[in-house]
This record gives structure tokens, sequence and C-alpha cells, in this order.
């Protein structure tokens, strides 16, 4: 689903060209689960925003599914991201004029899909919320926002979905539910997951954790819950 060949960034600061990303190169399978792990400015977030598409590599290569990303322009990696990448942010990042529903019928209207309404009406209920349908987001929950958004994610069905933080704002309670519903549509839906999170016990449920130092990618690293299905 992923592939990166040797890829870089640099950026331009006041003090000259630092390169924020060494080159690094790994694969993901369709269907798989990924954590990017590691400190804090460690690479994770722009790792992240380059296999998305929302940003462009300096060098090297990505192929998302098959399609090459590090040679498309901004308006085809628009096109890119519409027709196969869901995303969820930490901040949840929903329209606050809009209900529940108007938001996740949005991406739906946008790419011009039949039924908009009822396909999110039905997300909306998979995610357990289908009695907060006309609430606008400061009447609902940080836990209840990010169901909507992850619903939001899910209607287009996304080939993968990038998560950033997914549950960095939630409490305990609320971090399980988001995360238990994240891995119900990576199973149902087949959709790969990639998060990037500092939330040790999320990570250890994805089938693989690429941990990122200083912004190259260090061995990655099995965790238990995969070595023990395999084991199983
Ligand atoms: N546009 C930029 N200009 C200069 N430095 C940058 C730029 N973008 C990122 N960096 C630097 O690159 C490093 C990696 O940043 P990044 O946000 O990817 O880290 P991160 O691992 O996601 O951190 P965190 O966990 O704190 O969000 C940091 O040192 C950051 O300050």
């Amino acid at each position: 689903m992923i592939t990166t060949k040797k890829i870089t960034k640099t950026v331009t600061t006041s003090e000259g060209q630092l390169q924020i990303l060494q080159p690094i190169s790994f694969q993901v399978k369709d269907g798989e689960s990924i954590a990017i792990v590691g400190a804090s400015g460690s690479g994770k977030s722009t790792l992240l925003s380059l296999l998305a598409g929302l940003d462009q590599v300096t060098s090297g290569e990505i192929f998302l599914d098959d399609e090459p990303l590090h040679s498309l322009d901004e308006e085809a990696r628009a096109q890119l991201r519409g027709a196969k990448v869901g995303f969820i942010f930490q901040s949840f990042m929903l329209v606050q004029s809009l209900t529940a529903l108007e938001n996740i019928m949005l991406p739906a209207e946008i790419a011009g899909l039949p039924d908009a309404r009822k396909r999110a009406q039905a997300i909306l209920d998979d995610v357990g919320l289908a009695h907060r349908a006309h609430h606008y987001p400061n009447q609902l929950s940080g836990g209840e926002q990010q169901r909507v958004a992850i619903a939001r994610a899910f209607i287009g069905q996304p080939k993968i979905l990038f998560a950033d933080e997914p549950t960095g704002n939630l409490d305990e309670a609320n971090s399980h539910k988001v995360e238990a519903l994240l891995f119900k549509l990576n199973r149902d839906v087949g959709t790969t997951l990639v998060l990037v999170t500092h939330d040790t016990a999320l990570a250890k449920k994805c089938d693989r954790q690429l941990v990122m130092q200083g912004g190259a990618l260090s061995e990655p690293e099995r965790t238990g819950d995969a070595q023990s299905r395999e084991a199983g």
C-alpha cells in the first residue's frame, strides 16, 4: 500500500538548509496497521505529512497504492488524497458551523457520491452517535467529536487512513472508544492505518511500530501483540 525509497526532507530556515528527515525506506502492506513512534521532534509528523501527500519530499520516492506521490503536483496529490485517503487529527478539525451529520456528509458531497445523507446517517450510527446527528461540534464532548471525525474520514471508504495523535486530546475512556473504532474499521473495511502516537497502549495494538529517532528510522520493532497473534 505504501512504499518509500530513501525519502528525505530538507527545509529552509533563517540559518540555512536543515535536513529534518534522513533517508527513510520502508513498506506498509495492504490492510496493515502501523504506529509511528519516537521522541518529540524526531520527525513523526513530518513523515506522516509526506506519506499522506500533504507535503512534498525533497528527494526519494513514495508510492501510495502504486501511485508515485513524489512526482505528482499539488493538484494531482489532492485528487489522490480525495480518492484514497482519510485523515484524523488530534484537534478533530470539524467544521464548527455544520452539524455532526453535515460534517460527515461533506466529503461525500464534495466527491459527488450518491446518497451522501443516507451514508452519513448509517456511519454515524456505526460510531454510536445517531442521537447526536443534529448537534454542532461545540455541543459534543472531545470523544464524541473524534468519533464524528472518524466517521467523516471513513465515509469515502478510504484505502488508507492517516491519524496524527488521534487520542491525544482524549481521556482514557474516550481513547479506548476511539481506538476500538479505528481497529474495527481497519478490520471491517480493510483500511490500512498509519498512526502517529505517544500513546504506548495504542501503538502496541498496531501490527508494527516504526520508531523515529533524530529524523531517521531505527530498526522496526515488533509489538508484543503482533508476536502473540503470530504465535497463536
Ligand atoms: N518547517 C520547518 N522549519 C524548521 N524546522 C522544522 C520545520 N518542520 C519541522 N521542523 C523540525 O523538524 C523536527 C521534526 O519535527 P516533527 O514535527 O516532524 O517532529 P515530531 O516527532 O512529530 O514531534 P512531536 O512529537 O513533538 O509532534 C523538529 O525538530 C522540528 O522543529
